[in-house]
């Protein structure tokens, strides 16, 4: 049986991504989209600060007037403003986010000063230049402004400038439907009850556990049988997500049946096999149904071939979906602490372990070994035909934990 080359991750990525559908826009909470990406840019409604504030507490005097003394004549606290007008000679005791009264031009600190009933003196050095504790009206956003761009993924911060702006409500895209299967003769459902011919099945609890990171909806199937007839009857109960991720069966041995299932089950191999160390025998195949476009990920059964794919196949296309401008992980630049063979022609993602200076290889790098997966929180990018690194080369890292993953 002659296989296709493998083709290279950015070539194989780039097919996946220019598959994915973008999902229907709804609109959510601001509150309860965090994790969503804005489907449109957003301008703001209004503009923040609406009005010159006071960004300290202190006394608001006038701008030709910071050598005092002065006469207090009112309060201007954060909610509550002061209705008149400063005059020279007049001070107005005001607190940080008070809006800066008519006439003034200038905060003094209340530690450079010293206040007996309504005279005030200062004691301390003026503000310098005189504006400099005031937050000018428009400092942080300006009404009809662009504040956040289409794509941008909505944390914390996000969604608080979003409320700011004036919104209470944020354009999203619906949340993909994933179902994932674990296909193998030699799974057991229940960890707990698994006789000495088989393993338990944590790929698909892993897969689930990786795609949760994002807001979807999934459902897990399996484990299915290493059979045609089990395979199409799994796709058959996955036919309304829009996204199969399987793991297992996507090599060459006899009992690798994922290919010839989706085959007969109607859907359109894309690629099979990428030039990646490990997750080589990957597959990605769709499926027209109702007239909507089903995108199926075939991972490779040995759990740490099936994580790295997931990490660079599935969470891109799921991000990619829900709207995101960035759907590939980041990098980021660090040094060996230990020595490393020459690459071959696969690119290979190494597991190691980054202590925010350096990254030690794990020894154990085999493609079944979960253990070593467990205990990393990066993959070192090794470009094909890499040659030797010696201790304190510079090297490529993918962070997987503190926001590699979402
Ligand atoms: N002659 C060749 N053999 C293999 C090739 C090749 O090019 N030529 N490729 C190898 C590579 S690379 C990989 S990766 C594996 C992938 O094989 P499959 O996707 O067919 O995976 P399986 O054979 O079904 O399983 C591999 C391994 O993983 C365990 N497994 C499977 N599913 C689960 C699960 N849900 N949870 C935990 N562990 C799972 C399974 O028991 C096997 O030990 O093929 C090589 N072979
Ligand atoms: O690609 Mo396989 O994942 O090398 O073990």
């Amino acid at each position: 049986m002659s296989l296709p080359p493998p083709i290279t991750l950015e070539e194989a990525r780039d097919r996946l991504l220019a598959l994915a559908p973008l999902l229907p826009v709804e609109h959510v909470d601001a509150e309860g989209c965090l994790g969503r990406y804005l489907a449109q840019s957003l301008h703001a409604r209004r503009t923040h600060p609406p009005t010159d504030l006071s960004a300290m507490d202190g006394y608001a005097v006038t701008a030709g007037d910071l050598s005092g003394p002065w006469r207090v004549v009112g309060e201007s606290a954060a909610g509550h403003p002061y209705s008149g007008t400063v005059h020279s000679g007049e001070a107005v005791r005001i607190s940080t986010g008070a809006i800066l009264p008519m006439g003034a031009k200038a905060v003094i600190l209340q530690e450079d000063l010293a206040r007996e009933a309504a005279n005030l003196t200062l004691t301390g050095e003026p503000p310098e230049p005189a504006d400099r504790h005031i937050r000018h009206c428009g400092m942080d956003f300006f009404e009809n402004s662009e504040v956040m761009p289409a794509g941008i993924r909505i944390g914390p911060a996000q969604a608080a400038l979003a409320i700011a702006c004036g919104y209470r409500h944020l354009p999203v895209r619906r949340i993909p439907r994933l179902a994932v299967i674990d296909i193998g003769d030699e799974l057991a459902a229940d960890p707990e009850c698994c006789a000495p011919h088989q393993i338990p099945a944590s790929n698909g609890a892993m897969l689930m556990a990786l795609a949760r990171s994002l807001p979807i909806a999934a459902s897990r199937i399996g484990p299915v049988a290493d059979t045609l007839a089990a395979l199409t009857a799994a796709f058959e109960g996955a036919a309304d997500s829009d996204v199969i991720v399987t793991s297992g069966g996507a090599s060459v041995g006899d009992h690798d049946l994922v290919l010839p299932a989706l085959e007969g089950w109607g859907a359109n191999l894309d690629f099979w096999r990428v030039a990646i160390k490990p997750g080589k025998p990957i597959l990605v195949a769709t499926r027209e149904r109702n007239g909507r476009i089903q995108i199926i990920l075939g991972l490779p059964g040995n759990p740490v071939s099936s994580f790295v794919t997931a990490y660079h196949f599935l969470m891109p296309l799921l991000r990619r979906m829900l709207g995101s401008s960035q759907a590939t992980p980041l990098q980021i630049a660090t040094y060996l602490a230990a020595p490393l063979r020459a690459n071959g022609p696969r690119r290979e993602f190494l597991r190691g372990n980054w202590d925010g200076e350096n990254v030690v290889p794990q020894t154990n790098q085999d493609s079944g070994a979960l253990a070593a997966l467990a205990a990393s929180n990066v993959l070192i990018d090794r470009p094909s035909f890499a040659p030797a690194a010696q201790v304190g080369d510079p090297v490529r890292v993918f962070l997987l934990e503190n926001g590699g993953i979402a």
